[in-house]
């Protein structure tokens, strides 16, 4: 792999560029091969998710996630390379293609900048089948983009990765790369505007409140007789909007309205998206340290600050709430040393989000170069937090209780480079997007003591939340 050298903001050394792509393009030639050239610059701070809104297509892949309280933004767009997996194995073969695909990269300008350097985006479906055969997403993609823009902190990373091989025209990717680095160029002062307006709906309860708290009846039954410990069941909201939804202005409205979530949106290239504000972080790996969350235990925020400690409150001490949260921290450490890894549990925490507040409690570990992200992924999709305990048995309640296809919702959805670096979240509070009409996705953990009528209250306080930001 080599590194050529790029200096400042938006300079790019077009000479040095042309005479690495030649030389790359020889070497296809001769060995009937294709190279992907990575080229990673600074720029001037932009907001990624304005470059979203320029330059996705709806026939194209994708990408975007935000989380603003670590001054994180990035936004992936168009695919120059991709695969779409249905069925088993889905982890371990997209494992299998990023490694392919990093054998081939030529790196290119400043790639020690955040951000810098090739990112995959991955997207996965809750199980590894669908029932619903004409659900618009497959069970796994992962594309590398043709363009990347992110954030972190102050500072700011254009991505341009090109595919080589012998028959491309080198002059026509220069004259592309010009024309897209001065169309970045003239989005710096562009900032997205605030639209909190919403939107009027056709409304359509999937589960109506009365299947839903049977459903949570009949499940604590079989808690009850031992079947299972937990379960979490989902509901969706359909809606319908007088005009087409608008990607750009709900993930807008969803970052004011969910600062400490993850905002993410996901495309299929066919005009559907799947877009969400998670609190849940699944793993993050920087520099071999990993992070995940338990989190799971809820209570509502109060309207006055006394309601809202009593609330607090009620939810740490409470022995249910606790039970249900214990169980996702056994799961994780539990699936982590199956790994060869050994995590630390952190003090558990709180975590108050504008509508909700979760029992949370981070959990750490070192995890060896040998160890791919993926496989970590894999290991721990789906925790108890989304699925439940007997974690297998709770799965295939699941399919017997919910009507509806769970598709990327409550899955894993991310990124992963090739350090070994990765961020991948668990796609709750999320919404599929298919022109004027969306699916809204939202659930909540039955265990011993649960109440039909709270979570069903719970679940519509989540659903709410997320219809909000849609416009
Ligand atoms: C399943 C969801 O949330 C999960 C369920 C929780 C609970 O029941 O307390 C809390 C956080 C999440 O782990 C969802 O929001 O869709």
């Amino acid at each position: 792999m080599t590194i050529s050298p790029c200096r400042s903001s938006f300079f790019v050394d077009y000479k040095d560029l042309h005479q690495l792509l030649l030389a790359v393009q020889e070497k296809c030639y001769e060995n009937h091969s294709q190279q992907i050239v990575s080229i990673s610059l600074p720029i001037d701070f932009i907001d990624p998710l304005v470059v979203l809104d320029k330059f996705a297509q709806a026939n194209t892949l994708n990408f975007y996630f935000e989380n603003k309280s670590k001054g994180e933004a990035i936004a992936a767009i168009d695919a120059i390379t991709k695969l779409e997996i249905t069925g088993k194995h889905r982890f371990s073969k997209t494992e299998e293609f990023i490694k392919d695909c990093l054998k081939n990269v030529i790196n290119f300008g400043n790639t020690n900048q955040p951000f810098g350097a090739t990112h995959f985006f991955c997207s996965f479906s809750f199980f590894d089948q669908h029932h619903q055969l004409d659900y618009p997403f497959p069970s796994a993609t992962i594309f590398l983009p043709k363009l990347q823009v992110a954030v972190k902190n102050a500072s700011c990373t254009l991505v341009v990765n090109n595919l080589i091989h012998g028959d491309i025209n080198i002059q026509t990717i220069l004259r592309e790369l010009q024309s897209q680095i001065k169309t970045i160029q003239s989005l710096v002062n562009y900032s997205s505007n605030i639209e909190i307006s919403p939107a009027n709906f056709i409304k359509n309860q999937i589960t109506n409140s009365g299947i839903f708290k049977h459903s949570v009846l009949s499940a604590l039954e079989k808690i009850e007789s031992k079947h299972l410990i937990k379960i979490v069941l989902a509901d969706a909201l359909d809606v319908r909007s007088y005009n087409s939804f608008n990607l750009f202005k709900s993930l807008n409205n969803l970052r004011q309205l969910h600062p400490n979530c993850y905002v993410f949106s996901t495309s299929n290239g066919k005009g559907q998206n799947f877009i969400g504000a998670s609190p849940e972080r699944l793993i993050s790996i920087q520099n071999q340290q990993l992070i995940t969350d338990a989190l799971a235990g809820s209570a509502p925020r109060g309207k006055t600050p006394n309601e809202d400690a009593a609330n607090a409150n009620d939810l740490v001490n409470s022995n249910k709430e606790k039970h249900e949260h214990s169980l996702v921290i056994d799961f994780i450490t539990q699936r982590l040393s199956q790994l060869g890894l050994f995590p630390q549990i952190l003090a558990p925490r709180l975590r108050q989000l504008s509508n909700i507040q979760h029992l949370w409690t981070p959990i750490t570990a070192v995890v060896p170069a040998n160890i791919h992200p993926l496989k970590i992924v894999a290991q721990l999709h789906p925790t108890p937090a989304v699925a439940g305990a007997a974690r297998d048995i709770a799965c295939e309640e699941i399919r017997r209780y919910e009507s509806f296809e769970r598709g990327l919702y409550a899955a894993p959805l991310g990124w992963v480079d090739g350090e070994g670096n990765c961020e991948f979240i668990v796609g709750i509070r999320s919404a599929l997007i298919d022109g004027d009409r969306a699916r809204l996705y939202a659930g909540a953990g039955i265990v011993a003591g649960s109440d039909p009528e709270k979570e069903f209250a719970e679940v519509q306080l989540k659903l709410q939340a997320l219809l909000k930001a849609l416009v």
